[in-house]
Formats: structure tokens, C-alpha cells, sequence
């Protein structure tokens, strides 16, 4: 059994601000006896356009921010899963960059990473216009789970969790619990985040945890907030909600015995004569 925080900010796109945030959720979680800080997507900084964020974005080992919560983690012996922006490894034409999510182990390296494989490209009507495969290269693969001090978890990222297969295979590839780092939109928030999460934690009865971008980030851009850690039968344990004055965490126990039991009570044996496995 094991305590961890998730962590909410508004990010903008001054990368030294951002780590000052992190730095108070660090000092939060820290005197909470949380033993794993959860922060959202893009805690590094959300720009208002393409142009910006490939202005801003930096190869971990140069970025102030990334540099500055290494630092965090060692210092405070505490492990912290992050979502960054990072340099595209390819050599194409059209610059991108990579939407990941980092987990920094106690010692201050990372030890894990993902990258984000389905992109955010929606026209809402009356909503937000979002384009993110303009400016950034999908993932091509899910990475399996990594064993950590509370149990075996496993990374997508915001725009993922309306993609039930993904959670599904991280489960069969021995998931315990399921990270969900996001900035949702605050009308597609408002409609679809809480029953989303609520049913990949279901679905794949595991531990989910849901940090989250809160607020205004530029004239443009709103998050949703509510951060949250639901069980692996689908109750709420931990949220934060939707006030964005300042970074704040929620925490809940990690409890690998109610994922036994869960998955003991209800065994979900798929049907895979008759469907394809995930
Ligand atoms: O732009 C960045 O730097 C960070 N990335 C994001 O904020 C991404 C892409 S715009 N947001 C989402 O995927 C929201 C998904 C969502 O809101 C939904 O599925 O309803």
C-alpha cells in the first residue's frame, strides 16, 4: 500500500514558471507522504500555436524544466511522472515534435517513456479547433508497464483514454495501474472526462490516475481540470476539481490487493474466438 499525489497546474508558456508550479506540487506531495507525483500532459508548457512550441521544445538533457524536476526527484527521493515536449528524432521536412510523458525515478533519471500515438485533431462546433498532428509526430508504439514501488504502471496520454484498445492491452500486459496525463478541452471535459476514465478503470480493473491541465493557459487555450485517481471498481479515491488559483494535489492509497480481488470477483476472460485480441 503505498500514498501517491496527482498534481494540477496551468501551464503557460514560461517553462521557469511551470517548474516553479511543479516545485510547490513537489513540496505538497512531499508533506502529504505521497511516495509518486502524477503531473499532467505538457506541464513543460502549452504554447497558443505551432509555431510557438516549436520554438520552445528542447531535448531533455537541455531543458531547464525537465533538468529542474530530475533535480526535484532526487532531492526528495520521490519518483515523478510528467508530461514534456521533445526535439522529433526524424529528419523530415515538416519540423514536429514528440508529445511524451517521462517517469523520473527517485534517483533523478528516466527510467520510462511514452509517446503519445493518437492526436488530438477535432473542429467542435461552437468548441475548440484543435490540430495537433500540425505541429506534432505520433507515437508508433504502446510501451509495456514498469514496475515501480506500488505496482505495475503504465503510461498513454490525454487524447488516448477515447481509445479503450490501448487500455486494454496494457492490462494484458500485466497493468496495475493506468496513467491518463491530460489538458482536456473544457466543453469535451465537461461531457466525456470523468465517464471515460470511470470505464477504462473498469474496463481493465486497475488503478487509473488522471492529472490534469486546469484553467487559462493564453487567450486561446482553456483546460478542464478535475484530476482525479479512481479504483479499480471505478469509485472516485482522489480529485481536485476545477480552481486553478494554485497548483494543487489530490492523493489516494494504492492498494495492489483491491486490484487482486477486483479481478478475482469479476474475471473479464475475452472472447478472443471470436474477436481479435487487443
Ligand atoms: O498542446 C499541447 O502542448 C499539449 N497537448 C494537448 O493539450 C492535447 C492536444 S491539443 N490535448 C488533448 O489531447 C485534449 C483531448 C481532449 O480534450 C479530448 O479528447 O476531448
Amino acid at each position: 500500500m503505498a500514498l501517491v499525489a496527482v498534481g494540477q497546474l496551468t501551464s503557460t508558456a514560461s517553462m521557469a514558471n511551470n517548474l516553479r508550479q511543479c516545485q510547490i506540487l513537489v513540496k505538497k506531495a512531499v508533506q502529504a507522504g505521497a511516495k509518486a507525483l502524477f503531473l499532467p500532459e505538457a506541464t513543460d508548457y502549452i504554447s497558443s500555436s505551432a509555431e510557438e512550441s516549436l520554438s520552445l521544445v528542447k531535448p531533455v538533457q537541455e531543458s531547464e524544466f525537465v533538468l529542474g524536476l530530475q533535480e526535484e526527484a532526487r532531492r526528495f527521493k520521490l519518483p515523478i511522472h510528467v508530461g514534456v515536449h521533445e526535439p522529433s528524432s526524424q529528419t523530415s521536412s515538416q519540423q514536429r515534435i514528440k508529445n511524451t510523458v517521462l517517469w523520473i525515478n527517485e534517483q533523478g533519471e528516466i527510467a520510462h517513456r511514452y509517446q503519445k500515438i493518437h492526436l488530438f485533431d477535432v473542429d467542435i462546433q461552437g468548441g475548440p479547433v484543435l490540430k495537433e498532428s500540425q505541429s506534432v509526430e505520433p507515437g508508433m508504439k504502446i510501451e509495456p508497464p514498469f514496475e515501480t514501488a506500488f505496482g505495475k504502471v503504465a503510461s498513454t496520454i490525454c487524447f488516448d483514454l477515447r481509445f479503450p484498445e490501448i487500455g486494454i492491452s496494457l492490462r494484458r500486459q500485466g497493468a496495475e495501474i493506468i496513467t491518463y496525463p491530460s489538458a482536456f478541452t473544457v466543453p469535451t471535459g465537461q461531457a466525456h472526462w470523468e465517464v471515460l476514465l470511470r470505464a477504462r478503470a473498469i474496463e481493465t480493473q486497475s488503478y487509473v490516475i488522471a492529472a490534469a491541465q486546469v484553467g487559462r493557459h493564453n487567450e486561446k487555450r482553456v483546460s478542464y481540470g478535475h484530476s482525479m485517481i479512481i479504483d479499480p471498481w471505478g469509485r472516485i479515491v482522489a480529485s481536485v476539481g476545477e480552481k486553478a488559483d494554485e497548483p494543487e494535489i489530490a492523493t489516494a492509497t494504492i492498494d495492489l490487493e483491491l486490484v487482486k480481488k477486483v479481478r478475482a470477483e469479476v474475471p473479464l476472460r475475452r472472447r478472443t474466438d471470436v474477436y481479435p485480441e487487443v
